[in-house]
């Protein structure tokens, strides 16, 4: 297919995502700071000494949902095929994403990570150390090389959870193109497990 100039490039063309073309842009910075206004922020949860950074009420609200979508997305436009959701708000983000992405001129979809036990049949397991625990999250059957992923979730803590996500995509022969999360714990330095993250706020 021969690659076609910018100025004749039409949303639903092939092109569009794969030249960066797609029209998520960033949201105003007044928008992102409403969106933070939202978050529940919760002492001492799910146990003592740790304060638990909620986004539900920014999923609640559909400008606040809107705009997270665009910021996760800005950075990568046309990079990825598939968003990799970890489970559960990972889930919801991913869906959010994905949607704004095929609606305006790109193309995505969704690649649902999670916990262990709930899959019929997955297609790998990894094991990781939380801030308060430890979890298994596992993949469908549904990567194949050449695959390009985007992870996405809603906390970068220790780093552990979008390690074990790196590792799944990867064991399964695609690619992970990247990785961003509604908000990262510095105190907790979750990139030196993680790798780079693309993060909103920091708390
Ligand atoms: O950077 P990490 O230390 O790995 O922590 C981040 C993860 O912890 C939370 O999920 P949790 O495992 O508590 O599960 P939930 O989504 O079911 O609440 C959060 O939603 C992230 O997925
Ligand atoms: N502080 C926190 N808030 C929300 N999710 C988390 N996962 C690990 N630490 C967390």
């Amino acid at each position: 297919m021969r690659r076609p100039s910018a100025g004749v490039l039409r949303r639903g063309s092939p092109w569009f995502g794969q030249l960066g073309l797609s029209t998520v842009s960033a949201p105003a910075p007044e928008a992102l700071n409403r969106a933070k206004s939202l978050f529940a922020v919760i002492p001492d949860y799910p146990e003592p000494g740790v304060t638990f950074q909620d986004i539900t009420p920014v999923l609640a609200d559909p400008e606040g949902l809107t705009t997270l979508a665009e910021a996760l997305l800005a950075p990568f436009a046309g990079q990825f095929d598939l968003i990799a959701g970890i489970e559960a708000r990972g889930f919801l983000l991913a869906g959010a994403m994905a949607g704004l992405t095929n609606a305006r001129g790109g193309s995505a979809g969704v690649l649902t990570i999670r916990k262990a036990g709930k899959l019929p049949s997955p297609a790998a397991k990894v094991s990781y150390e939380l801030e308060y625990g430890s979890a298994a999250i596992e993949a469908p059957d549904v990567l194949r090389p050449g695959h390009r992923v985007l992870i996405v979730d809603d906390v970068l803590a220790t780093g552990g959870t979008i390690a074990a996500c790196r590792e799944l995509v990867t064991e399964l022969g695609a690619e992970v193109v990247g990785a961003t999360a509604v908000m990262k714990v510095e105190a907790l330095d979750g990139e030196k497990i993680a790798g780079e993250v693309h993060s909103l706020f920091s708390c």
